[in-house]
């Protein structure tokens, strides 16, 4: 059930948007759509949703096929960055909106609606206008009326991106928690990789209009199946042929077994790290303050470096010649 997409293609003009996707979502899980800018997300997901149509293939919720539906018929609530919210309407009816215009019975409306400003944190709240909230109480004013109809599905759209980086912070803790106690098979886009790692059961990486990897957090952190995925998530750097997070390098002043010899060409603190740029390879280990006082490194030092045992390294792509 959950969500399956197949064979979606969409061009725009002679731009191709998205590459022959297939995908699963699984039901009750928090899924992230993540990637760089313009390479697809935002136009997978608004195909989900129902509000672009592809050229090729299908979109199945919850076991029915939806790929003809309109949006209101496909049982979706959906969140966006900048939310569109009535403004000369208070919280309390922005939230009822949805079970006002479906005429459910006044009481169970207003049942309905305290309970989810209860799980958003906003029931004190419930006769302010949008304009005297502060942007991340609107968001979660957001998500409390796409929850409001009951949807199979959440679709959200970087539901935090226009938000400072504390309040983002905040609320993706807020929205595993709120997860968590609802189960509603959610979507979110993301480039964020932090995020997406942080708050997600399951990671979609997508670049170019095409699928790079499906997986857990983890998976996809300890097996990229790519260059592509394993950079996308963080740092990286080379070691001899190999791709590398760069504090998976193990730095030595004396030769050891399987060591490259390297030298530091530069020092350099940042907070609590330190990067050693390793001149002759061109790649830079990343070590605590302790670690580098405890080699006594300096600028010019002989070094042996090697892969920190069962880190995660694969072959460097070849740079274009
Ligand atoms: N209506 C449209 N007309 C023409 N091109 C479009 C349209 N919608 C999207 N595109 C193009 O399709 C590509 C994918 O856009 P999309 O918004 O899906 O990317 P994204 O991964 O969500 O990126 P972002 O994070 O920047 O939103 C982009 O190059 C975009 O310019």
């Amino acid at each position: 059930m959950g969500i399956q997409v197949h064979g979606i293609g969409k061009r725009f003009g002679d731009f191709v948007a998205l590459d022959n996707i297939d995908l699963s979502v699984r039901t009750g899980a928090l899924t992230a759509l993540l990637g760089p800018s313009g390479g697809g997300k935002s136009t997978l997901l608004r195909i989900i949703a129902g509000l672009e149509r592809p050229d090729t293939g299908t979109v199945e919720i919850d076991g029915a096929d939806a790929t003809r539906l309109a949006p209101r018929h496909r049982g979706v609530g959906f969140v966006f960055q900048h939310y569109a919210a009535f403004s000369h309407l208070s919280v309390y009816r922005n939230v009822a909106f949805g079970l006002e215009i479906r005429k459910r019975p006044r009481a169970e409306i207003r049942e309905r609606v305290f309970e989810l400003l209860e799980l958003v944190h906003l029931e004190q709240f419930a006769d302010r206008l949008p304009a005297q909230l502060s942007g991340g109480q609107r968001q979660r004013m957001a998500l409390a009326r796409a929850l409001a109809v009951a949807p199979k599905v959440l679709l959200l759209d970087e539901p935090f991106g226009a938000l400072d980086a504390k309040v983002r912070k905040e609320l993706r803790d807020w929205l595993r928690r709120l997860h968590d106690e609802v189960h509603v098979t959610t979507v979110f886009v993301t480039h964020d990789q932090e995020e997406a790692l942080e708050v997600s059961d399951e990671i979609v990486v997508i670049n170019d209009g095409r699928i790079e990897q499906v997986g857990k957090p983890d998976e996809l952190y300890d097996r990229p199946a790519n260059p592509f995925v394993m950079s996308f998530l963080g740092p990286v750097t080379t070691l001899g042929e190999r791709l590398i997070r760069p504090h998976d390098i193990e730095v030595f002043t004396a030769p050891v077994a399987d060591g490259l010899p390297a030298k530091v060409t530069r020092l350099q603190r940042v907070g609590f790290e330190v990067r050693a740029e390793l001149g002759d390879t061109g790649g830079w280990a990343q070590l605590t303050r302790g670690q580098s006082e405890a080699l006594n490194l300096v600028e010019g030092a002989e070094v042996w470096v090697r892969p920190a045992p069962g880190s995660t390294n694969i072959p460097a792509p070849r740079l274009p010649s």
